[in-house]
Order: C-alpha cells, then structure tokens, then sequence
C-alpha cells in the first residue's frame, strides 16, 4: 500500500537518528552469534548487533524466542564461541572470567540476597577482590539505587520484592560495572517499585554512562526507558528501530507479537 509506506517512510523521517548509536562508539559488538541446543534446535541464529556505549537497549520478543540466552552470553553465563562477543573491542573469551562478571554485571528477574544485611550484601563483591567498602561508599551505593541509609542494617527478610531488587542492585553497582544486563527486572515488582528500578537505571545512564542492556516483555516499559529497541525473533535479531517506531517493524512475526503486545 503506497499511502502505508509513505506514512511509514515519513515517520523514519522524524525518528531521532540512530547514527548516535552506531558502531563508533558500541560497547559490546556481537557478530554471529550462535547457539544450538542439546538436541541440535537453534536458539540464537547468527546474531549480529552492535550495543551502543552509554545507552539503554531494550530486547524484546515473543516468549522463547531466545533473550535470556542473547543476554546471558554476554557475561559468559554460558561459553560463547570465540571472536562473537566483544568488550571494547576485545573478545570476551580473552578476559578472565570473574573481571568480565564485574564489568558486566547482571540482575536478574527475582532477587536473591545472601544471608546478612543489607551492607553485607552490598560489600560481598569488592570484598571478593580484596576491596573493603567504608560506610559512606555503602551510603552512596545504597542511594545510587534509591534507598536511604536507614536499609543499611535491615536484613534480606525484612524486605519487600520490590526493595530486595534495589539491594541487588547496588550490590551489582558496588561492582562497578561498565555495563549492565537485566533479564525482565521489574516482571515480578508492582508499578511503583518498577517505576523506581526504571528511573534508577536512567539516573545510571545519564550520571554515570552506564550502558544497560534489558529484556523485558512489555513494550511500553522499553519505550520509557530504552534508547534503542530490539527485536528477537526464532532466534534472530529481525530489527533494530528507536522504541516509539516500533510499530514500523516489518517482520510479519515480529507485527504479529508487537500487535499482540499492545
Ligand atoms: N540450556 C538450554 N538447553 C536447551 N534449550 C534451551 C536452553 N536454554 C534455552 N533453551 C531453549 O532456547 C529457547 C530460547 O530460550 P530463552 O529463555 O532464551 O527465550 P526467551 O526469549 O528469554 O523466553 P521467555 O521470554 O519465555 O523468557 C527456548 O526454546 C528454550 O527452551
């Protein structure tokens, strides 16, 4: 339909560049990623994406259509082929394993915090690598992720979801992570409490260039907070579009979802 594509060309027109983004100035670039499972089915298909430095990228699509596995692979959670991922520019196979955990740190869906306090949690990384943590670093961190000093002391139990994913947080902060992933963060929290997670993560972004990778099924959450949009499809990136173009998305699947989604 012409009318359609004019419509739609005009839109791309209006769409803040993506150029900001590109490969220049990407954090990690991934080239052909693959991954095929125990039984030969392929869950990631040649996957290809440059992730831009000091930004938000949202990664999104129909359930098992591989993002926890996109994501995973870039802090190694499982052993991707050499040369695929790179951090800087360097094959994160080559960086040891650990370094590459607290560079690229990652929060995950439900929060599980160690038995202690509060500041215990948030001490235990740096203490890994011989780094004691005074009370004031504790505080910023704490404030970083939006707590007050009061949660110092308070122990994991005594903690809402919502808290406890704040907590994992600044435990993940206390890191000083160049990069951070997050696998559906706020799918278990009320509004509030992701309201609170989504303005951290762009408080991160803007104060400290944190670049954040995060998957999350809704849509609306990616087009508040991320700066680029992706779309995993059957195991393989279909497009890459600015979040409030994605319904400019061409893959027939990928229409299919986005509709479904709204
Ligand atoms: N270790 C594994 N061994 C075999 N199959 C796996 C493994 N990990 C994931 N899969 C399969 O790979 C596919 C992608 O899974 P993945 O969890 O990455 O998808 P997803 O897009 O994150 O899904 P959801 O939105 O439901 O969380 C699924 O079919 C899953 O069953």
């Amino acid at each position: 339909m012409p009318f359609q594509d004019e419509a739609q060309e005009q839109l791309l027109a209006a769409a803040p560049p993506l150029d900001k983004w590109h490969s220049a100035s990407a954090k990690i670039e991934v080239r052909d990623l693959t991954k095929v499972s125990d039984k030969d089915e392929v869950i990631l298909n040649k996957v290809s994406v440059d992730i831009p430095r000091g930004a938000i990228m949202g990664v999104i699509g129909p359930s098992g259509s591989g993002k926890s596995t996109f994501l995973r692979a870039l802090n190694r959670l499982w052993e991707p082929a050499s040369a695929t991922v790179f951090l800087d520019g360097v094959d994160i196979c080559d960086i040891d394993v650990l370094t590459l955990r607290r560079k690229v740190g990652m929060l995950f869906q439900l929060p599980v915090l160690f038995q202690g306090t509060v500041a215990d949690n948030v001490r235990y990384g740096p203490e890994l690598s011989g780094k004691k943590l005074s009370d004031n670093e504790i505080y910023k961190l704490l404030a970083l992720a939006d707590l007050d000093s009061s949660f110092y002391i308070k122990s994991g139990a005594e903690l809402s979801v919502g808290q406890a994913q704040r907590v994992a947080l600044a435990r993940t902060l206390a890191n000083e992570p160049e990069v951070l992933l997050l696998d559906e963060p706020t799918s278990a929290l009320d509004p509030i409490s992701t309201q609170n997670i989504e303005d951290v993560l762009v408080k991160l972004k803007n104060e400290i260039g944190l670049t954040v990778v995060i998957v999350s099924h809704s849509i609306k959450q990616i087009q508040r907070i991320a700066d680029v949009a992706c779309l995993l499809v059957n195991g393989e990136i279909v497009e890459i579009l600015p979040p409030h173009h994605l319904s400019l998305a061409k893959h027939p699947m990928a229409q299919t979802f986005l509709h479904l989604s709204s």
